[in-house]
This record gives structure tokens, C-alpha cells and sequence, in this order.
């Protein structure tokens, strides 16, 4: 059995400090690409087939761009406030498997679902708010915010636990300890020596109706259950759906701040595998990155040719 030491360092962003983490684990996939290309789900999906954990850096992010809109901190003038703040927050990340039916274009794979905690508080939906979105990408690119994310990162990675399912049982039979992460920076600079590297992309047009397509699904979700109690406040008043255009203009605004920033931007690691995912089903997706994780753990792939 592979038995690696995967490491989660810091070498370009704060070499100079030496600031070096290092994390015992067993196997580690880490996942990036650009905004709505399916990491996160993908990731999830991932680390409940082969029982590993998972942690998902931009929620991270995200957590620390709501504390700046709540305490009012201008990101241009007072970046080290929001880092201190940030190193006192306690922000948690847990997984279970899904609840609910599989969405209708993830085929039969059930999701697992993230509840993002920031000092105990469930901010899951809140870090998903257009103003996080149009914040995240300035916020993520201070070197002193990334600084205090990367504390929160390894705490997590060092007590992430395994997704278990019932399925586990048949399906991650073999497969030693890890954790999967997805984010902009995983494979280049958290961990820069994780067994296996995938970036995964789509097309631009691709990524804005996904997107838009999750968000019309949640914003029908939460009008129901607003017509559903009834409500006539006019403060509740169904919410508007955002136009594709500006969702892939808001997609397309994200993406070039983190590819152009000086810190840890969006690279494709030379040692990662690109998978294009536009016309792949997500179950495609998903069994390419396992069978590729079950060949490098030395195990027989389980999906064959897809
Ligand atoms: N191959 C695919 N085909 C269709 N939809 C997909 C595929 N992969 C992911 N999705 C959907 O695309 C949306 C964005 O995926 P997500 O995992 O949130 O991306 P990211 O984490 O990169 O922002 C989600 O609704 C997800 O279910
Ligand atoms: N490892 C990471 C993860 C996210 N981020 C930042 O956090 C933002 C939100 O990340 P996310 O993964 O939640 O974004 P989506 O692709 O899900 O929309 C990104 O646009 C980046 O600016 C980062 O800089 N480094």
C-alpha cells in the first residue's frame, strides 16, 4: 500500500518565512480550475467513493469575505484587520452523505452536502450571496488574508474525516486515508506533492448555465417555501433570477482576478491531469478521477472504460 507524506506547503507564497506545513496523509487529491467547473461537487463526489475526506478551500474564502462585509472592512485600506480576524475565527466544514434525490444532471450519483460553520454559525447559503461573490476574488488575493486561510486549511485537512456511506463498504475497500481539496491553489501550492493532481475546466458558456441553472433551482426552492407560509411582507418578495449573461460576466470577472494575482493564482500544476468536463456527464467525471486515484493507490479501476 502507498503510503505517502503529503506535504501542504506554502514555498511561493511565504517561502521567505519558511513557513512550511506538513501533514501526514495517506493520499490526497486536489482539485482546481476556474469558477463553477464543477470542483466542488466533483470533489465530494470523489471522496465518497473512495471514503476520503473533503474540504473545500474557496468556502474558506468565502467565510473570510463575510466577516468583512459584516464588520464593514475596506479590503483596499485595512487587509491585516481582516486577517486578524480571520485568525480567531473558527470556521468548520462538515460533510454528510445526501440527503436528498440526485440533481437531474448529476445523474445517479448523490452528492454529499457541506454545511459551512463560521464560529459556529451556519453560513452555508450566506456565503453563496452575490455580494460574497463579487468581493471573494479581492479579498483572496491579499497575501495576509491567504496567510491566515492557509491556518484554517491545515486545521482542517489535519481532522477532516472520511465521507462514509454504505456504499463505502464495496467501493472503498483498499483505499488508504486522505482527503480531497478543491480550490485555485491546491495542486501548486497547498499540495504541491498530492498524489494526484486533476484541473478540471469547462467551456465559459458551459460554467454560466450550470451556475445559473444551480442558482434558478435554489431561488424556486426558497419562493415555494415563501408561498408556502404564505408570507405578503413585501421584505420577502420573491427573489429575481439573475440573467446567464450576468452570471458568466460575474464568472468571467472572478476568473481573471485570480489567474492575474500575484499570490497563488490559478495555474495548471505541470504535473496535473486536465479534464475538459463540457460534454462529460458528471458521473464520467467522477469515475475518471477515482479509477485515476485507484490506479496510483495500486488498486483495480472499478469503472473501466467509460
Ligand atoms: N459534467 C457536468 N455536467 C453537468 N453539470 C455539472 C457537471 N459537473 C458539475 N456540474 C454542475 O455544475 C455546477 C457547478 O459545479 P460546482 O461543483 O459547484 O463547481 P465549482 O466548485 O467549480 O464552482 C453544479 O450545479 C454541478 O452540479
Ligand atoms: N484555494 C482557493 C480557493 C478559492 N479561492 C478564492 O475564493 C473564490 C471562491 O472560490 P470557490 O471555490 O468557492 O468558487 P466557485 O468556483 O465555487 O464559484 C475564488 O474565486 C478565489 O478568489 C482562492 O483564491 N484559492
Amino acid at each position: 500500500m502507498l503510503f505517502n507524506r503529503a506535504r501542504i506547503a506554502s514555498r511561493s507564497l511565504f517561502g521567505s518565512l519558511r513557513h512550511q506545513l506538513v501533514a501526514r496523509r495517506d493520499f490526497t487529491i486536489a482539485i482546481d480550475g476556474p469558477a463553477a467547473s464543477g470542483k466542488s461537487s466533483t470533489a465530494r463526489a470523489v471522496a465518497q467513493e473512495l471514503g476520503l475526506g473533503y474540504i473545500d478551500s474557496g468556502s474558506i474564502y468565502r467565510c473570510a469575505t463575510l466577516l468583512a462585509l459584516r464588520n464593514n472592512i475596506d479590503i483596499n485600506e485595512s487587509a491585516g484587520d481582516l486577517a486578524a480576524l480571520i485568525n480567531k475565527a473558527k470556521v468548520d466544514i462538515r460533510v454528510r452523505p445526501s440527503t436528498s434525490r440526485p440533481a437531474p444532471n448529476l445523474g445517479r450519483l448523490a452528492v454529499p452536502e457541506v454545511q459551512v460553520l463560521l464560529d459556529n454559525e451556519d453560513v452555508s447559503k450566506e456565503i453563496r450571496a452575490p455580494e460574497v461573490n463579487q468581493l471573494v476574488a479581492k479579498v483572496a488575493s491579499d497575501r495576509s488574508i491567504r496567510e491566515a486561510v492557509l491556518h484554517i486549511q491545515r486545521q482542517l485537512a489535519e481532522s477532516a474525516e472520511s465521507i462514509s456511506t454504505n456504499a463505502l463498504s464495496k467501493n472503498a475497500e483498499g483505499v488508504p486515508g486522505g482527503v480531497v481539496m478543491d480550490g485555485r491553489d491546491i495542486g501548486t501550492t497547498i499540495f504541491p506533492n498530492a498524489e494526484l493532481k486533476i484541473y478540471l475546466d469547462a467551456s465559459a458558456m458551459a460554467r454560466a448555465i450550470r451556475r445559473w441553472d444551480e442558482m434558478n433551482n435554489q431561488m424556486k426552492e426558497a419562493n415555494a417555501l415563501q408561498a408556502a407560509k404564505g408570507s405578503s411582507d413585501s421584505d420577502s418578495a420573491p427573489a429575481a433570477y439573475p440573467s446567464v449573461e450576468k452570471i458568466a460576466r460575474e464568472l468571467e470577472a472572478r476568473d481573471y482576478a485570480d489567474i492575474n494575482r500575484e499570490h497563488s493564482p490559478l495555474r495548471i500544476a505541470k504535473d496535473a491531469v486536465v479534464i475538459d468536463n463540457t460534454n462529460l456527464t458528471f458521473e464520467q467525471q467522477v469515475y475518471t478521477i477515482t479509477d485515476l486515484a485507484r490506479e496510483r493507490m495500486g488498486l483495480a479501476p472499478k469503472h473501466g472504460d467509460l
